[in-house]
């Protein structure tokens, strides 16, 4: 594992356990079982691509440890508001704080103010998280095997099944993309940043499209900008996409989201 995800990995253990005595897994099931059932996020993306358009799933991110601060007047709801009005098809909420800045309360902000699908974009680590993101309004979670184990990604997919929820699996080279191929979630997702070295490229994703089993959905992660680039991917068969920085960081979220989208 790189230093940044050993260092994430770390504190984010501590996070669950501390999470865990504030609010044990039952009081945490109770909230879960009254939430709304989950918005079809897996789903939406396919409809999308069905009517031959690009599925986009907009990021709500505030900063990162690659770029630092992303968007200074930061607010959750507008620009996920804005992402909907440019239509895009889900919305990616970090959740993480001490990295990206983000909270479990903009989650709940999100889903109160758009309708679209959502993904907890967070670091998944224990089952406890699942819950959690049910209890929290999450439709999907994301499961990066960079992480994990191939247990705990077991047992992690199984709660989010539990639930009804999506799971985006996240591979960055052919050997997790084998592990990946051995879950049971359709959705997944090529990061084109290389979390060693924060350097990003295309052709991770180009390059390991044409081993992905037929059957899964992939989703083209981190690094697009342009049309262009979205032209790219969809040349290596990829038409579903997460998008934060490029969006996020404009003035006109709206009209940046729809020119990101005309192909
Ligand atoms: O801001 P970008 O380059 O458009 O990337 C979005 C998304 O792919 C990126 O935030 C991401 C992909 N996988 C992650 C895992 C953890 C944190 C963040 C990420």
């Amino acid at each position: 594992m790189s230093d940044l995800l050993t260092r994430i990995t770390t504190y984010k253990r501590e996070e669950i356990a501390e999470a865990k005595r504030q609010r044990p897994l039952a009081a945490l099931r109770e909230r879960a079982a009254n939430m709304a059932p989950p918005r079809g996020f897996l789903a939406a993306i396919e409809q999308r691509q069905r009517q031959g358009e690009y599925a986009l799933i907009a990021e709500v991110k505030k900063k990162s440890p690659s770029k630092g601060l992303i968007r200074a007047d930061f607010d959750p709801a507008e620009l996920a508001r804005a992402y909907e009005a440019g239509g895009a098809t889900c919305v990616s909420v970090l959740t993480d704080g001490p990295s990206f800045d983000g909270s479990l309360v903009h989650l709940d902000v999100v889903r109160t103010t758009v309708g679209l699908p959502l993904l907890r974009k967070d670091f998944m680590l224990d089952p406890y998280q699942v819950v959690e993101s049910r209890a929290w309004g999450a439709d999907a979670i994301l499961l990066m095997l960079s992480t994990v184990d191939d247990d705990t990604a077991l047992a992690i997919e199984d709660a989010a099944r539990e639930f009804g929820m999506d799971v985006l699996v996240e591979v960055h080279d052919g050997e997790e993309l084998e592990r990946a191929a051995r879950l049971r979630s359709r959705l997944i997702g090529i990061n084109n940043r290389d979390l060693k070295t924060m350097e990003t490229s295309l052709a991770t994703a180009e390059n390991l499209a044409p081993q992905v089993p037929e059957g899964k959905v992939i989703v083209g992660e981190s690094g697009l900008r342009t049309p262009e680039d979205l032209k790219r991917m969809a040349a290596a068969g990829i038409t579903a996409f997460l998008v934060g920085e490029s969006l996020a960081r404009v003035p006109d979220v709206e009209s940046a989201t729809r020119a990101l989208l005309a192909q």
